[in-house]
């Protein structure tokens, strides 16, 4: 045999051994459902974006039910700069007056939700993008009055998602919501809380910019590999988070009390992260699992 044939036998057989890894992992998750929720600083470069994409379509050809619930909170913030318009914030929720809240369509539902579309489309022409408004997937009420059209979800109104579902397409959801007034911006992380306790998804996984929950949020070495649920309790009691991990930690903490049993944190800019969780037995990011 040529040395040149021998290398790429070896090679072709390291991704045989791969695939082989990942069986025992598609068999148990074919037909379960997982609600990815998509945002923030992972969402911010193209390149990024298509690996993310890839990897949705994957769990999708390996037969789980995938959602994808998405923000955009950057791209709302150029928009509203570009405008002129303050952007505000109290306890991680943006302050949304009328003019904001236009502004939230137009980036999530216009923009967003149809470049995810768009992406996912290139493999396998099976993305469906709704807003949750579309089919008053989440009904919302308002949080209060000084945040604004900012919306508590209410009720989760899964019949539209389903359809896609069954249907064979993947729903892509942009974190907007309805009420009898008209639109509500809810916050991504909820969003995709609530749908995954709504649909009993088996697991919900958040991407974001950062490796996981870290113990020390200045030191990258401390990444806190598992979580169980009365831990993930302890923790919000503890006043030890700040900023973006307060919201995403109550969201997980109130997906497990619903009986989603696992969630993830995991690095978005990282290459094939969800790949990695999901269908290798090394795992990466932290996983939040019941007691
Ligand atoms: N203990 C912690 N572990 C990890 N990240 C933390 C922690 N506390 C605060 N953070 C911050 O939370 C951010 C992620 O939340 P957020 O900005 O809301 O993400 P996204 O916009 O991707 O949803 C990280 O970039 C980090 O700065
Ligand atoms: C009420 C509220 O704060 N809504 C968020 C919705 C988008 C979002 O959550 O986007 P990320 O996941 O990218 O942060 C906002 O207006 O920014």
């Amino acid at each position: 045999m040529k040395r040149h044939d021998r290398i790429m036998r070896e090679e072709a057989l390291q991704k045989a051994n791969v695939l082989v890894e990942a069986l025992p992992w598609i068999n148990e998750w074919r037909g379960e459902t997982v609600v990815v929720k998509y945002g923030g600083s992972a969402m911010e470069n193209e390149e990024l974006m298509a690996g993310v994409v890839a990897d949705i379509e994957m769990l999708k050809l390996m037969g789980m039910r995938v959602v994808l619930v998405h923000g955009g909170g950057k791209a709302i913030n150029r928009l509203l700069s570009q405008l002129d318009i303050p952007v505000r914030f109290k306890d991680g929720l943006r302050v949304t007056d009328d003019a904001t809240m236009e502004a939230v369509q137009e980036v999530l539902i216009g923009k967003v939700n149809q470049q995810l579309v768009w992406a996912l489309n290139e493999y396998g022409n099976n993305a469906v993008g709704i807003s949750g408004a579309d089919g008053k997937t989440f009904k919302c009420e308002p949080v209060s009055a000084d945040l604004g059209r900012v919306g508590r979800i209410r009720k989760v109104n899964c019949e539209l998602v389903e359809a896609v579902l069954d249907a064979g397409y993947i729903p892509v959801v942009a974190s907007v919501g309805c009420g009898p007034d008209g639109f509500y911006n809810v916050n991504a992380d909820v969003a995709a809380s609530e749908t995954a306790k709504a649909l009993k998804a088996h697991k919900l996984v958040y991407l974001t910019d950062v490796d996981g929950l870290l113990a020390d949020v200045d030191d990258e070495d401390s990444l806190v590999t598992q979580v169980t649920r009365s831990e993930t309790h302890q923790l919000l009691e503890s006043g030890t988070l700040s900023s973006g991990m307060i919201p995403k930690v109550t969201a997980i903490a109130s997906a497990l009390d619903a009986g989603v049993e696992q969630v993830h944190i995991l690095n978005g800019t990282y290459p094939h992260s969800i790949l990695l969780e999901i269908f290798t037995d090394a795992g990466i990011g932290t996983m939040f699992t019941q007691d």
